[in-house]
């Protein structure tokens, strides 16, 4: 036994003297070899499988965007999961996103299929520089499903929950050109969009609200149909009526409801098409090109159509008006700027106009493609006064409703005109008081109508006495 036991030392006594000789390139081929059969090894025996996102990649310097994904991802889906969580604060986020801590394990569960992950860190290199990574550990019998189904998945939602937390933004053409924005130069400048009208406070007829609302959300889920119809993912909405009926607020509250950004088109300060175009490719997705007042914005009117037909004297003329106008912008290149080839670069968008006066704008430009739905926007009826009573009094029925309907019918007044009686200017004024002050106010607004209407009248009238007078002579 003890012999035995002599031989073993002196084997290994020789082996160990053997390792001390060998040169070190030697020991660090033997212990890479050990380690990667080792893995190997385990990799046989392990029925699970270990994919790894790191927060840096290597030959880039920004922030992986798949670790971006995942972490939000987690913090949606896991975050109550998690015992210990870590704040951060985002840039251009409206809120804290909470996302698991160091070493923290969470399970994830989709489509019946268990996951695990796992957030490390590992110190690399002389300076002990913390590398964070996340881990995502599957069963190996579902690695097809999770490759390919599972982090496209996290990866989407994650994408998803970035733009529904970002701050919109409001931009702005610039008449000069292109602005510093801080580090590059654009052509748009931007605040952050905060304006508070919803669907909800947008005081128009119920059913073309939901029919609005319909249309906006069918659009906004139909990439695919668009992909598949050979259309750009785009679409136009004409808003028309007399000032103070909303269009500028429906603007906000579409903006609002979709979660888009919007870029607020002053026509007169582009300079020419080619600045349109520039304008347009710089635009984003997922968001809203808007012309307000497209009729008082250029001389739009006609310029298509009337050019052959008007003499050198006219053309001189216009020239001479846009120059002075310091825009060059024609209504041809409206058009191709709303469904020409350069439209189709971006993706999910809405183009928007608004006017006081449909009546004047070439048809070219509001045709269906180009402004698929037009929507007008009226005077108040009695179902926007309903809504604007429930938002301004919190008010659903009163006895004064039936009067102040049936003299809505009667009488034409703007929401606008409406809401500013409705709101309570001192503490005393109760619900009553407001709906008495707007039907005064309606008495008002009918009897300055009568008076007008018969005013006239007699011009038409004494017009019509002159016209005979001039026939007699
Ligand atoms: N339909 C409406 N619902 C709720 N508020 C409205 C509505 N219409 C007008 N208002 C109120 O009147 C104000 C003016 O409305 P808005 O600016 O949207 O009108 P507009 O149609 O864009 O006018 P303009 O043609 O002059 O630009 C808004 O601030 C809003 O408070
Ligand atoms: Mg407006």
């Amino acid at each position: 036994m003890f012999g035995h036991m002599g031989q073993l030392g002196q084997l290994i006594a020789t082996g160990m003297f053997i390792w001390a000789i060998l040169p070190e390139w030697f020991h660090q081929q033997f212990r890479q070899f050990l380690e990667k059969y080792f893995v190997k090894l385990i990799g046989y025996i392990c029925p699970y499988i270990k994919i790894k996102f790191d927060e840096y990649n290597d030959e880039h310097f920004e922030r992986s965007k798949a670790y971006a994904s995942i972490e939000r991802y987690l913090s949606a889906n896991s975050s109550d999961k998690a015992k210990r969580l870590k704040a951060n604060v985002f840039r251009n986020c409206k809120s804290v996103v909470l996302s698991m801590d160091d070493y923290e394990e969470v399970t994830d569960k989709f489509k019946g299929v268990t996951v695990w992950w796992t957030s490390c860190i590992t110190i690399r290199g002389r300076d002990e520089e913390e590398r964070r990574s996340y881990r995502l550990t599957c069963r190996r019998k579902d690695r097809e499903f999770v490759t390919k189904v599972y982090v496209k998945h996290v990866l989407d939602e994650g994408e998803a929950i970035a733009l529904r937390s970002r701050q919109r933004k409001l931009y702005t053409n610039n008449k000069s050109g292109s602005v510093w924005d801080g580090y590059r130069k654009g052509i748009w400048s931007s605040i952050v969009f905060e304006h508070p009208s919803t669907f909800d406070t947008l005081a128009m007829d119920p059913k073309k609200k939901k029919e609005i609302l319909d249309d906006l959300m069918t659009f906004s889920r139909s990439k695919d149909y668009y992909k598949k119809i050979g259309k750009s993912w785009k679409r136009g909405y004409l808003l028309y009526g007399p000032p103070g009926t909303g269009k500028s607020s429906m603007i906000a509250a579409m903006a609002n409801f979709l979660e888009y950004d919007i870029y607020d088109l002053e026509l007169a300060s582009v300079k020419d098409n080619t600045g349109l175009r520039k304008l347009l490719i710089e635009t984003s997705s997922k968001s809203m090109i808007v012309i307000e007042d497209i009729d008082c914005s250029l001389d739009l009117t006609g310029q298509r159509k009337d050019k052959k037909e008007d003499d050198e004297d006219d053309e001189k003329k216009k020239e001479k008006k846009k120059k002075k106008e310091g825009s060059e912008v024609t209504l041809s290149g409206l058009l191709n700027f709303i469904d020409g080839l350069w439209s189709a670069c971006g993706s999910e968008r809405l183009i928007v106009f608004t006017t006081n006066h449909v009546e004047k704008l070439d048809p070219a430009l509001i045709r269906r493609g180009r402004m698929d739905k037009h929507i007008e926007m009226s005077y108040c009826c009695f179902e926007t006064f309903k809504v604007l009573a429930k938002n301004y009094l919190d008010v659903e029925s009163h006895d004064l409703f039936e009067t102040i309907g049936r003299m809505l019918g009667e009488t034409k007044m703007t929401p606008a005109d409406v809401a500013e009686n409705l709101m309570p200017k001192s503490n005393e004024e109760v619900a009553e008081i407001c709906l008495k002050k707007l039907i005064k106010s309606l008495e008002v607004a009918k009897e300055v109508a009568r008076l007008k209407a018969a005013m006239e009248d007699e011009r038409i009238k004494a017009e019509e006495e002159e016209e005979e007078a001039e026939v007699d002579n």
